[in-house]
């Protein structure tokens, strides 16, 4: 469980999210909101990448302030644009830099880099300089580099932007059968409507968090 209590978040003089006062505890939450309106900054804060101005953030009681570290190990973040992920020169090398870090013993690290490159369909470009691959492929490294150091939480902002019809599908594919609690935010109406429960921020404020139909009627109506 992920809860958020009386956060705010300012950059310099502006107050992005105020009064932010949310329990999730649904497998699928999706969070959509206009440009702007905080949506990233949320997703930030629930992992730790920013820490709240005001409040605080508890993942399984572990605060982001205080638990930093455990708290990056529970909760995993894909980046919108995967050219901020890729830090090595091979696909193999990027998917298991996460698990050198925790010092696992080089079989396992094998072993489980190679799962995941099978399950992402990446085992052929796995000795591949990881800038070659396409867009979706990126983005699917991206998802497959966090997945393989398998967190309790995963936060997908905006995941599928920057991707044709095909490779969406097979994003949305990889968020429906995911066995974690998956954060998404998104703009792309059709997965944030598979989501259990979907929140809409306006200007840094929760204005609707219901079920997808209700949520995504009262931000259209909001859009409109
Ligand atoms: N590092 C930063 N420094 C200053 N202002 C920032 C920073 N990051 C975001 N902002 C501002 O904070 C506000 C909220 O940004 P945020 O990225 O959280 O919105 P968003 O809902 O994710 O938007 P989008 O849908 O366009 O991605 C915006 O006005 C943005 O310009």
């Amino acid at each position: 469980m992920i809860e958020l209590r009386n956060v705010r978040h300012r950059y310099g003089e502006r107050e992005v999210l105020r009064g932010i006062d949310l329990t999730l505890a649904e497998r699928r939450v999706a969070i959509v909101g206009s440009n702007g309106s905080g949506k990233s900054t949320l997703a930030r804060l629930l992992n730790g990448l920013l820490l709240p101005d005001e409040g605080r953030v508890l993942v399984d009681g572990l605060d982001t302030r205080s638990d930093a570290r455990a708290v990056r190990r529970k909760v995993g973040f894909v980046f919108q644009d995967p050219d901020v992920q890729i830090v090595y020169p091979t696909v193999a090398e990027d998917i298991a830099f996460g698990l050198k870090n925790l010092r696992l013993p080089r079989d396992e690290i094998a072993r489980r880099v190679d799962a995941v490159m099978a399950r992402f369909g990446l085992t052929e470009h796995r000795d591949w300089p990881a800038h070659r691959l396409s867009g979706g492929q990126k983005q699917l490294l991206a998802i497959a580099s966090v997945l393989v150091l398998d967190p309790a939480y995963v936060v997908f902002d905006e995941p599928t932007t920057l991707l044709d019809l095909r490779n969406r599908r097979r994003i949305a594919g990889v968020i429906r059968d995911l066995p974690q609690t998956a954060l998404l935010i998104s703009h792309d109406l059709d997965l944030v409507a598979e989501a259990e429960r979907v929140i809409v921020l306006d200007e840094g404020r929760v204005v609707a968090d219901d079920a997808p139909a209700a949520a995504i009627a009262a931000y259209v109506a909001r859009m409109g």
